[in-house]
């Protein structure tokens, strides 16, 4: 059986990397789908781990042959999905977990209306701005541009089957373990491990 798709989004400095990385490394059997962009890479980032960072003739290329599921440009770099590794990570894990903008959930709704919808929503603009900030990763172009984007992100928030307002690190990564973990035992209400010495006293 295909695994279940979870799409996180929310405007940059939310926390979404910060929550997925959390969150994947304590369960069991989900993935994360490692997405193209034509963005520079970060210090301590890792090429096919977080990003695979590429030039934007390779990424029009790929787009042209029709690689990739959806793309995006968001706050001025390139972003997208691959169709294969997605289809194939699905056929092997009990969860694929997709870190994409607003634009590109919407998307992939029109294509996996059954996927999970997560959206991550910072506790004010004060803490995005500080987060961005102390991240240290944005120019103060790139900075103001996240923060003007989070705008139009946020007011898409209804499309989203769960919202989790990062307030607090601990907490906000109980709660997307939670969602990954609950979707899929209501997926997977009979499986394989359902002990066999019961199975006869269930009527399905
Ligand atoms: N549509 C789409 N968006 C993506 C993809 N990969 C990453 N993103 C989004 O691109 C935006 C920028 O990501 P990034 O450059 O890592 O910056 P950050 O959000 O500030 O950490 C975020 O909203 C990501 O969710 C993708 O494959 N498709
Ligand atoms: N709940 C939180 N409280 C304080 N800082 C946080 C919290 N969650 C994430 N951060 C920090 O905020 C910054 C942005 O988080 P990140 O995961 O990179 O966001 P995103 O992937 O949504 O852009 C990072 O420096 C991260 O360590």
């Amino acid at each position: 059986m295909d695994g279940l798709l979870y799409i996180v989004s929310g405007p940059s400095g939310a926390g979404k990397s910060t929550l997925i990385k959390n969150s994947l490394d304590k369960v069991i059997g989900f993935s994360f789908s490692v997405s193209y962009t034509t963005r520079e890479k970060r210090a301590g980032e890792i090429d096919g781990k977080d990003y695979f960072f590429i030039d934007k003739n390779t990424f029009f290329k790929m787009k042209e042959g029709g690689e990739f599921l959806e793309w995006a440009e968001v706050h001025g770099n390139y972003y997208a999905t691959s169709k294969k590794s997605l289809e194939e990570t699905l056929k092997e894990s009990r969860g694929l977990v997709l870190d994409v903008d607003v634009q590109g959930a919407l998307n992939i709704k029109k294509i996996y209306e059954n996927a999970i919808y997560i959206f991550i929503l910072p506790p004010s603009h004060e803490d995005l701005e500080k987060r961005l900030k102390k991240r240290g990763t944005e120019s103060k172009n790139s900075l103001e541009k996240r923060l003007k984007d989070a705008e139009w992100e946020i007011s898409h928030i209804k499309y989203f089957d769960y919202v989790i307002v990062n307030q607090e690190i601990e907490e906000s990564t109980n709660q997307l373990i939670s969602i990954l973990v609950a979707e899929q035992l209501k997926r997977e209400r009979f499986n394989e491990s359902t002990p066999f010495f019961f199975k006869k006293n269930m009527n399905f």
